[in-house]
């Protein structure tokens, strides 16, 4: 293992340290600290293409406004950055009409005006349990180095002021590396631990993801498989956006700070020094009463998953004890980029599996667990508390009443249940329900209850959300006219009427075809007459930046 991350020699702020060549990408010249010199002598970065535009999208000011999202004020932000870099360099203004010829200068002399905080990036700071995994310390130790898009981003991030200082990996997956980072005060000093996630974009794992986007409205328009580095922005941002989402219904989770490109920077889960707290799989409860506090544990987690799919309008779609942290007697929900709202195709097949997955972990740690199918139920169906402890009481009427019916051939009976219901079909639409009529003549004769989508049908299904809720997550979408929660590609969004089709009852699919034909483009007609009106990108800013934007609420 090589020491990284040696202290660097301070940048030269006035040299660009890299050289554009045309066609040939950027080459580093002998003003590069010693540190990134390293870096780039480390390891064949499998991302590194050598595009034009390899570093060009993070300093792209035209998307800048879309691109950065932070939680703070933009404003300031963007103009202590702006006068930061015109410290050091003279710096064009680029915000006009994107001249091309400039934005090259422009990068470089943005690359230069970075360099000095290239120390900032301590890299060898790991903190690691070392109990926890010594290998996965080596690892992270080797699989840390950052190309130069990241390393770029990040040190924008610390000139913007998200955070200060950048540290060691405190995790590295497969698909991606989740770093320590620590953020003082301007005024006091004071240190506030962060978390910084960096996507790898070169990552086969990637392919997978597809069944999480095929089908899902939010990713309409805007997903490309053939551009790994589009496809992981388009991740973090969907991570981002769901971390609001929850954050904001109060569910226990990173807060989200800021995005850019692939790097998402988040609340720090864990103690003042930067200590991670445990996974729940590594959880070490102490005390004389521990199946006590696993078994409310087990009941805190169902109301949280409740509340997702009520409040937040989100199935996890990946949760089990690995991604979920644990402290002080509370759950904190984590890696939430796969998360699908529930009209997804597969929203319901993935809450059966989250489900089994919580069910399965709680009952090793012997946890009276519930069925499987008596949880879905209680999560789907709309009607119900989404607050605690309301919640805590619904599910103590569960237990109740299965107790109450409770013997011997009663649990066989329940245990075949579950299986049945874990092999079961889901129907997510009534296209997709197998012998209509016989679900129909099943309703009809009030067994209604014994199909599984029992709590979704008509008049149950999931509303969407009502008019002005979600607001506060979309701040700075404010003229996507859709007002849709996590939209995603908003730039692209003419297909995406399906968004129109959202929470609509499932009786509109028995409309006419025709009448929903002409539905569909009536509303694309609409859309593409609002586009018209949009105002070009670079007049929305210049009007944006000189009058005084939103402020952190
Ligand atoms: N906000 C945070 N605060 C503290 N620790 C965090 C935070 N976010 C993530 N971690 C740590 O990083 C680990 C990985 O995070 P996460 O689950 O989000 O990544 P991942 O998508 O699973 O990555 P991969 O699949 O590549 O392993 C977590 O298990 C947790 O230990
Ligand atoms: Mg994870």
């Amino acid at each position: 293992m090589d020491a990284e991350g040696v202290a660097a020699s301070p940048a030269a702020p006035h040299q660009p340290p890299y050289q554009y060549t045309a066609n040939q990408g950027y080459k580093q010249t002998e003003e590069v600290p010693r540190e990134l010199l390293r870096q780039q002598n480390a390891a064949p970065l499998a991302d590194e293409d050598e595009d034009d535009d390899y570093l060009e999208d993070i300093f792209d000011e035209d998307e800048q406004d879309e691109e950065w999202a932070a939680d703070g004020d933009l404003t300031k932000n963007y103009n202590r950055q702006r006068q930061q870099l015109t410290d050091g360099a003279a710096i064009p203004r680029s915000n006009q009409q994107k001249p091309t010829a400039n934005t090259f200068a422009s990068v470089d002399d943005q690359v230069s005006a970075l360099s000095k905080h290239a120390t900032k990036i301590r890299l060898d700071t790991v903190k690691q349990d070392g109990e926890r995994d010594k290998d996965k310390a080596d690892r992270a130790t080797s699989e840390q180095v950052l190309d130069q898009r990241t390393r770029m981003i990040l040190l924008q991030m610390i000139n913007r002021g998200a955070v200060s200082e950048v540290h060691g990996a405190i995790s590295t997956g497969k698909e991606a590396n989740v770093y320590g980072a620590v953020s003082y005060d301007e005024e006091t000093g004071a240190a506030t631990q962060r978390a910084i996630k960096v996507y790898k974009t070169a990552i086969l794992v990637f392919k997978d993801r597809e069944r999480y986007i095929t089908g899902e409205h939010r990713f309409k328009g805007g997903f490309d498989k053939g551009n790994n580095r589009k496809m992981v922005k388009l991740w973090a941002e969907k991570e981002y956006r769901n971390l609001r989402r929850i954050y904001n219904a109060g569910i226990p989770c990173p807060e989200p700070l800021a995005l850019k490109l692939h790097v998402l920077v988040m609340g720090f889960l864990g103690d003042k020094k930067g200590w991670a707290y445990p996974r729940l799989r590594d959880a070490n409860l102490k005390g004389d009463d521990v199946d006590q506090q696993w078994q409310s544990l087990y009941v805190q987690l169902l109301g949280t998953m409740r509340r997702m799919y009520q409040v937040c309008k989100l199935v996890h779609a990946d949760l089990s004890e690995y991604n979920i942290l644990y402290h002080d007697g509370k759950l904190y929900i984590i890696d939430v980029s796969q998360s699908v709202e529930p009209d997804h195709p597969r929203s319901l097949e993935f809450l059966r599996m989250d489900i089994k997955n919580v069910g399965d972990f709680f009952r090793r740690k012997g946890v009276d667990t519930l069925p499987d199918r008596a949880i879905f139920n209680f999560i789907t169906v709309p009607e119900g508390p989404v607050e605690e402890p309301e919640l805590a009481e619904a599910i103590a009427k569960l237990y109740e009443t299965r107790l109450a019916a409770a013997n011997d051939e009663e649990a066989a009976a329940e245990e075949v249940d579950t299986e049945v219901f874990r092999n079961q079909y889901i129907p997510q639409t009534l296209e997709q329900v197998y012998d209509i009529e016989k679900d129909v003549k099943k309703l009809g004769l009030g067994e209604g209850n014994e199909l599984v989508y029992s709590k979704l049908l008509a008049d149950q299904v999931v509303a969407p959300k009502a008019d002005g809720e979600g607001e506060d997550e979309d701040e700075e979408d404010s003229d996507d006219e859709s007002g849709e929660g996590a939209s995603l590609g908003s730039d692209d969004s003419e297909d995406d009427e399906s968004r129109f089709d959202k929470g609509r009852p499932r009786g509109r699919k028995f409309e006419d075809k025709d009448e929903k034909k002409q539905h569909k483009l009536a509303v694309k007609e609409a859309k593409r007459e609002k586009r018209k009106e949009k105002m070009p990108k670079h007049l929305k800013k210049k009007l944006v930046s000189s009058t005084s934007r939103r402020t952190k609420k």
